[in-house]
């Protein structure tokens, strides 16, 4: 592995330990690493660049003498002045918009990510819960409506209808010999922004920068990828600084026949690969999953990470209920968007009730009501798409109530919860402000951006969880990588919400939190990722990863999982540099 520390043991053990969160620098003597280039050509890439930190020797063995400063810089002051920096301009940003503020901070934060990857991703593992909102929702929303004028450089791949027939050879154009991991968008629909065609390339960005961050998965091994297909987003149809194909989308068959090709060109270059659909509109983020899923190891966060962790936040619903979990069969759920993320929160919710009742041998029944922009979604409704159609309601006493009655206020639920999931958080269906003071303080709050606290007086606290998928995407693609999976099956997903959900202990569910701190997100992701990994064993779907094969796989136990996912994290650590060339 790229700079792979020679012994992880500390590393590993604070993965392992369920209270501190894995930080700060190893003590162990990191593996040198060997590039093939010199002098500048090394000062100007990101993933050798120390800058001043180069030690004497390297820059004499380098060709770098003469071209840095000369003093020799530790890798803590380095990161000492970069914080130092960005508290500053914390400070001289006070007063100002929102906007520019957190555009100026993703600025600062851009150009170490371009200039100094190591020390980027120290800073970011460290600094997780104060830089998550920078660098993914919801500041990532303003970075992809101005990428156009935001752009200074490119970073990973830009595939377009344009490149039909070639993408079989570009894919060769991409530096790295190996990639594990992708995450891809055709920039459809940007969060709840909707349609920004190639700009939404910003969302496998920060996607991939909390699949280092949180999941280990080395910098030098993510593709950010943007399918650009055209747009229909008017506005920047007539933009003259729109950087992406200036042309309506292509729809059905070529639309498909791109999407095909890419995968393709994909698997023919990394078979191992892990491709993760991010931010698909609807139509196509369904349609693509049943394409793919049992032929390539990919699968649809929008539908299915998020479904997990919605999943994961109704059972905490139910466990601060004070009610057994099997109580979950008769909770009412009511989906406000009929889109990927709703329609894929019933399906696994659906799912989990049924498993439920199997084992109890009870009759389930329907105990959900979705709607969209057009109201309830009911049997009479024409065009409905078929993923939809499945949760639509008849017209039979009990299946339309008037949703006033189960207004959450008079809810009977001795916790009701109300999980506002929209992102970024300008689209959020309410604050938790609104939820503590119209619902009350027994209600329970999550949101898929995040938003602080609440003081509900008398010491009180309105928790503000975030119900966001960054709890398991970095899981699943972390465990469906190390177990070799052949594909992405229901029973892997399900087993990393499971696992989720499990993680929250019973005094935390009785204040109302759900979701773990995201300053844990790198002990979350090393679980749910063992999770993820031992289904895939136990479905007979693990073909091993590099030298780990499935025999082994399934002789560990649940904490030898863990601790193989934990060691198998990368870390942000200079590593001696040897030139070879
Ligand atoms: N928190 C998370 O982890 C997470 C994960 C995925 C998606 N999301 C967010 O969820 C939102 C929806 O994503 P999606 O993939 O389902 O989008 P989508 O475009 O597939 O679907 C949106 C749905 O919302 C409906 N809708 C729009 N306005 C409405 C209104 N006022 N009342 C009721 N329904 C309305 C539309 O008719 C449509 O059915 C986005 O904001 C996205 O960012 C959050
Ligand atoms: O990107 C996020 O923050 C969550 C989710 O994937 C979304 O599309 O909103
Ligand atoms: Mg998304």
């Amino acid at each position: 592995m790229w700079r792979s520390v020679a012994r992880r043991s500390s590393q590993v053990r604070r993965l392992l330990s369920t209270s501190a969160p894995p930080a700060g620098p190893l003590a162990t003597v990191p593996a040198p690493c060997i590039v093939q280039k010199r002098g500048n050509d090394i000062l100007n890439d990101p993933w050798y660049n120390k800058d001043t930190a180069f030690p004497l020797t390297e820059r004499d063995r380098l060709g770098l003498r003469g071209l840095l400063p000369p003093r020799v810089m530790s890798f803590e002051q380095q990161y000492e002045r970069f914080i130092n920096s960005y508290r500053s301009l914390e400070k001289n940003t006070r007063g100002e918009p929102d906007s520019i503020v957190a555009l100026a901070k993703w600025r600062i934060l851009n150009r170490l990510h371009d200039r100094n990857e190591t020390l980027y991703f120290r800073v970011l593992i460290d600094n997780i819960k104060d830089l998550a909102p920078v660098i993914y929702t919801p500041t990532v929303g303003l970075v992809c409506e101005n990428y156009s004028g935001l752009f200074r450089r490119p970073r990973g791949m830009y595939f377009t209808a344009k490149d039909k027939g070639e993408m079989m050879s570009m894919i060769y154009n991409w530096p790295q010999e190996k990639v594990d991991m992708i995450v891809v968008t055709d920039g459809s629909r940007i969060l709840g922004l909707g349609d920004l065609g190639v700009q939404g390339i910003g969302i496998p960005i920060g996607k991939l920068d909390l699949y280092v961050a949180a999941a280990g998965i080395n910098p030098q091994k993510v593709l950010p990828v943007i399918i650009d297909v055209g747009t229909n987003n008017e506005k920047l149809l007539e933009d003259n600084l729109y950087l992406g194909l200036r042309q309506p989308r292509l729809e059905g068959e070529e639309y498909m026949a791109v999407v095909d090709e890419f995968m393709e060109a994909v698997h023919a270059r990394w078979p191992q690969a892990v491709v993760q659909f991010e931010d698909f509109q609807m139509k196509w983020a369904f349609e693509t999953l049943e394409r793919y899923r049992n032929r390539f190891c990919m699968f649809n966060d929008d539908v299915q990470g998020t479904a997990g962790v919605a999943l994961a936040g109704l059972l905490g619903a139910v466990r601060a209920q004070g009610r057994p979990l099997h109580d979950f069969t008769s909770q009412k759920i009511v989906v406000a968007g009929a889109g990927s993320a709703g329609i894929g929160v019933l399906s696994m919710a659906k799912q989990e009730m049924s498993r439920m009742l199997a084992k109890t041998g009870e009759e389930g029944h329907n105990q959900f009501w979705v709607l969209d922009k057009n109201g309830l979604i009911t049997k009479d409704r024409k065009d409905l798409d078929p993923a939809v159609a499945n949760f639509a309601r008849g017209h039979g006493p009990n299946e339309i109530p008037d949703l006033h009655e189960g207004a959450m206020k008079e809810s009977d639920s001795p916790r009701p919860a109300i999980f506002a999931m929209s992102n970024p958080t300008t689209k959020a269906e309410c604050t938790p402000e609104d939820v503590f003071k119209h619902v009350g303080e027994n209600a329970i709050f999550a949101s898929g951006s995040p938003f602080s606290n609440v003081s509900l007086g008398n010491g009180k606290t309105g928790y503000a969880n975030q119900a966001n998928n960054m709890y398991l995407f970095p899981g699943i693609g972390l465990g469906a990588l190390l177990s070799g999976a052949r594909h992405i099956s229901d029973d892997m997903l399900q087993a990393g919400a499971e696992c989720l959900a499990s993680y929250i202990t019973d005094d935390e569910i009785q204040k109302g939190i759900l979701f773990p701190e995201v300053s844990s997100i790198r002990h979350i992701t090393a679980r749910v990722g063992a999770a993820v990994v031992r289904a895939a064993v136990a479905e007979d779907l693990a073909e091993g990863c590099r030298t780990v094969g499935p025999k082994e796989l399934g002789s560990m136990s649940e904490s030898q999982t863990v601790e193989y996912v934990a060691r198998n994290m990368w870390y942000p650590i200079y590593s001696p540099l040897v030139n070879n060339k």
